[in-house]
């Protein structure tokens, strides 16, 4: 009996956080003596259409098959794909089939995450940006939220205990909660227990919108805190943002005539990849939360495509066993294994597991994979 109502890690290796048609599938198949040998492919789109994706939720995945008697292929996470398998498992079916709910889970949430967290990486590369939609979400999907947000190469997170998960330190600013509970008009006191109650570590960052404009709260800030303050958050609620790029600028102007040129100014609320574009010149950083944490997932379907070595494709899939190439020019082709594979170009699926064990977990730690979507956004010109 749990006190929330989530799948646990338990269900989920057991092979039991899987659709009931799955069960029956083994019961049939057992039943009827049949195990096939195949090779299954885990693709979103079978031809590449330019809408490049980020690959990620690959550690989850090799750790739900590691231990089964399968071998499995994968383009490593952080790289981007358009087209064709990102994964491939060979085996008996059986030793995989019940695992398909949760596999297609694990890469299809964080991939789709990632791919909206890379979209804000990119619109403003030279500025702070920060995850913080976890409140949108779950709970126990915290820490895949965040992570995937890691993996596009966001500069934070904002969730503790995800932060533990991830060895990675949360960061934030105020609430309007706190503001708010100091009395109307007593911005001021907020922002001074703030500055004496909180570690000296942590970045004094007044919240400068709860109830006066923008420019007046963010004088008053200056004025309490002086030196000790090191930014404000703007995080205007829409029915008063009126020209939010003019808010921040008259921000910027009232700061340095009054010589504080290095206070930062960091933005939040509701903002995506067009607000980011439209503002970094003129702020240093972004709180980005439901355009991260809402991401569709990406479509993954995992499709056997050779049976006991014969083709066996489903309508609309393609058979055989593919490769997935990064051309020279930041292209992306998928090509049958064997056939030729275009000139100048790297092959992307590498050995993740044989034989059961994981053979390289390099395919998905963190950092290498943050440091791998990084250069393949610029290789494929992603934005
Ligand atoms: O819109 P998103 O990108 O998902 O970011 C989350 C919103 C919600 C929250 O504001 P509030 O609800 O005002 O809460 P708080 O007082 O904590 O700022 C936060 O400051 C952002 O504005
Ligand atoms: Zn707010």
């Amino acid at each position: 009996m749990t006190v929330f109502d989530i799948v646990g890690e338990e269900a989920i290796l057991a092979g039991d956080a899987t659709d009931a048609y799955f069960d029956r599938t083994e019961t049939t198949l057992r039943h009827a003596g049949k195990n096939p040998h195949v090779v299954a492919e885990v693709t979103a789109d079978q031809f590449p259409d330019g809408g490049f994706e980020l690959f990620a939720g690959l550690k989850d995945a090799a750790h739900l098959l590691e231990g089964h008697d399968v071998d499995v292929d994968a383009i490593p996470e952080g790289r981007l794909f358009d087209g064709g398998p990102v994964m491939r498992i060979e085996g008996d079916y059986l030793e995989f089939a019940r695992l398909e709910t949760s596999l297609l889970g694990f890469l299809s949430h964080a991939s789709g995450i990632a791919t909206a967290a890379l979209e804000t990486r990119q619109a403003a590369p030279d500025s702070q940006v920060l995850s913080f939609g976890a409140r949108h979400v779950h709970p126990s999907m915290a820490a895949m939220v965040e992570r995937s947000a890691l993996v596009a190469g966001v500069d934070g997170i904002s969730h503790v205990a995800a932060g533990e998960v991830l060895g990675r330190e949360a960061s934030g600013t105020m609430p309007h909660a706190l503001m708010i509970a100091f009395g109307r008009g007593n911005q001021e006191q907020a922002w001074q227990a703030f500055d004496e109650a909180v570690d000296e570590d942590v970045p004094r960052i007044a919240l400068c919108d709860t109830y006066s404009d923008e420019k007046d709260e963010v004088v008053r800030a200056v004025e309490a805190l002086g030196d000790r303050l090191s930014g404000v958050r703007l995080d205007t609620t829409s029915s008063r943002r009126g020209d939010f790029r003019h808010i921040c600028r008259e921000v910027r102007w009232e700061l340095e005539a009054r010589g504080e040129d290095d206070v930062d100014i960091f933005v939040s609320g509701g903002l995506g990849p067009d607000d980011l574009r439209h503002l970094r010149d003129v702020v240093d950083g972004f709180g980005v939360g439901g355009y991260i944490s809402n991401a569709n997932p990406v479509d993954f379907a995992l499709d056997i495509v050779e049976i006991d070595g014969e083709p066996a494709a489903k309508r609309g899939k393609l058979s055989g066993v593919k490769e997935v190439y990064r051309t020279a020019d930041g292209g992306h082709h998928v090509g049958l294994r064997g056939h030729d594979a275009p000139a100048d170009a790297e092959a992307l699926l590498q050995p993740l597991v044989r034989d059961g064990d994981i053979v390289d977990d390099d395919l998905f730690d963190l950092d290498a994979a943050t440091a791998r979507a990084v250069d393949d956004a610029a290789l494929t010109g992603f934005s």
